[in-house]
């Protein structure tokens, strides 16, 4: 049985101020407790973050890092300074990063690892482009970033890796996969981890779903067997959404 996880990811929203009134809603609404939560605010957020949502179990995380612990590395954070504020997870490979900052997965390879060694749990994002998709080339592209993603990693660890399926013509369009479609692929990450880890990882490890996610189709996705959760984005800058999605079985 695996424990839904239902993630924000605010993207290059919320002015601290802003952060701060919508953590501090968060913090009062009453949410189900057997779907784990949380937020992946802004780097500038991160430390109020941890200190409004340290007495709550909505748990927190960056979008990004690097994967040295400190150094001549400007603009970066690194997995050192998240585990002294606690932060719980690190987006890592989102497809923004990939295409405006020219991530390639030798790198996003390397920051999985990291996060690893650093107890920070990595939620690595694959999925494909529209043209892959029309030419059905969604599973080739997304078994090439695994491959090269996940490089590395002991079995031990692998299940402490949260994947988030993110189609990109899904991402902020409105447009969302059909549940259908977003299973199948969730099978096949699934059916990789099998095959390059093991069986009982891959009944283990928790695989999302990312794309236009919201109240609405929240229900259908999530009642779907290899979805196990959601990364969000548009639908997470708002608390009543945010509810919504986590009572979505309430
Ligand atoms: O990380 C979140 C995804 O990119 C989805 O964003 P979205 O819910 O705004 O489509």
């Amino acid at each position: 049985m695996r424990t839904p996880v239902i993630v924000g990811n605010w993207k290059m929203n919320m002015t601290p101020s802003e952060a701060k009134s919508l953590l501090e809603e968060l913090v009062e609404l009453d949410l189900d407790e057997s779907v784990e939560k949380g937020v992946c605010v802004p780097a500038i957020d991160l430390l109020l973050a941890s200190e409004i949502l340290k007495d709550s179990d909505i748990k927190f995380g960056a979008q990004n890092m690097y994967f040295e612990e400190s150094g001549a590395y400007t603009g970066e954070i690194s997995p050192k300074m998240l585990n002294d504020i606690k932060a719980d997870y690190v987006i890592l490979g989102h497809s923004e990063r990939r295409e405006y900052f020219n991530e390639d997965d030798e790198l996003i390879n390397k920051k999985v690892l990291s996060a690893l060694d650093h107890d920070i749990v990595p939620i690595l994002c694959v999925g494909e482009t529209l043209e892959e998709r029309e030419a059905n080339k969604q599973e080739e592209k997304v078994k090439e970033q695994l491959e090269k993603d996940l490089k590395g990693i002991e079995g031990k660890d692998i299940t402490k890796v949260i994947i988030a399926y993110e189609p990109i013509w899904a991402i902020g369009t409105g447009k969302t996969a059909s549940a259908e479609d977003a299973d199948d692929m969730c099978a096949f990450i699934r059916n990789y981890i099998k095959e390059a880890f093991c069986e009982d990882c891959a009944g283990k490890i928790r695989i999302q779903y990312g794309g236009s996610m919201k109240p609405a189709n929240v229900k259908e996705l999530l009642a779907k067997e290899n979805i196990d959760g959601g990364l969000i984005g548009g639908a997470s800058l708002k608390a009543n959404d945010f509810e919504q999605l986590i009572n979505h079985k309430k």
